[in-house]
């Protein structure tokens, strides 16, 4: 029997461009155990993933801020929150970074996410004024509360499947996969990951991104 599976989308089933990664597709499909989708994109993105991949939509997105498990919502952020630092951060002459048309957030219900060309100290500044933080997750700045990670909505989506955390295989890459790397009972970070996730995870892959990926859960099968 293999365990449980919360995997990270950018960076471990993709490739360093971002797009995934074909070979994931099949090896989640085929993975005789539930499957959980943990991101820091928006609901859309991991629910569509699940049904292009034909398995059931359990999802942890925002980083962790809004969840699917098995027709059940959890909502765990604040997006007013969020918005009131956009507010700040715009009105000292920032903004966004994603143009017109920001598709980055317009189905984000829970925080906000920054372009990596955007500044990040005033960012910083500004969300700590609001009490929330920002995290970096290779792809993206989020800003976010400081009391929501793919971590706890980890315990609440396992909770919600009748199964400890700790059952849980997690497979990340970033800042904001440390949170289920530890509450995970086995953790691989991808040969690709930041300091904080290789320092969190169990195991890091000789691998990188999908390689990482493929690497780590033949080696949970063995
Ligand atoms: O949306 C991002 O910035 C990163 O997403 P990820 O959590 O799937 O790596
Ligand atoms: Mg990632």
């Amino acid at each position: 029997m293999v365990p449980p599976l919360a995997v990270d989308i950018d960076g471990t089933l993709s490739r360093a461009d971002r797009s995934i990664d074909p070979r994931v597709l099949d090896a989640l499909r085929e993975w005789d155990a539930p499957v959980v989708i943990a991101t820091g994109k928006a609901l859309p993105f991991p629910v569509a993933l699940c049904q292009f991949v034909g398995i059931p939509e359990r999802v942890i997105a925002e980083n962790g801020g809004i969840s699917v498990v098995d027709d059940e919502l959890l909502v765990h952020g604040d997006r007013d929150a969020a918005d009131a630092v956009v507010r700040d951060y715009e009105e000292a002459g920032f903004d966004l970074g994603w143009g017109e048309l920001d598709l980055a957030n317009r189905w984000r219900e829970t925080e906000i996410a920054v372009s990596h060309d955007a500044p990040l100290d005033p960012l910083s500044a500004i969300a700590d004024d609001h009490g929330l933080e920002v995290v970096d997750t290779g792809f993206a700045y989020h800003v976010k509360s400081p009391t929501v990670s793919k971590g706890t909505a980890l315990t609440d989506v396992a909770e919600t499947l009748g199964v400890p955390p700790s059952s849980f295989v997690a497979i990340g890459d970033s800042e904001n996969d440390v949170g289920m790397l530890e509450r995970a009972g086995e953790s691989f970070a991808v040969a690709n990951a930041d300091e904080l996730a290789r320092r969190a995870a169990e195991t890091v892959t000789e691998g990188e991104y999908a390689d990482g990926f493929l690497e780590a859960i033949d080696a949970i099968r063995r």
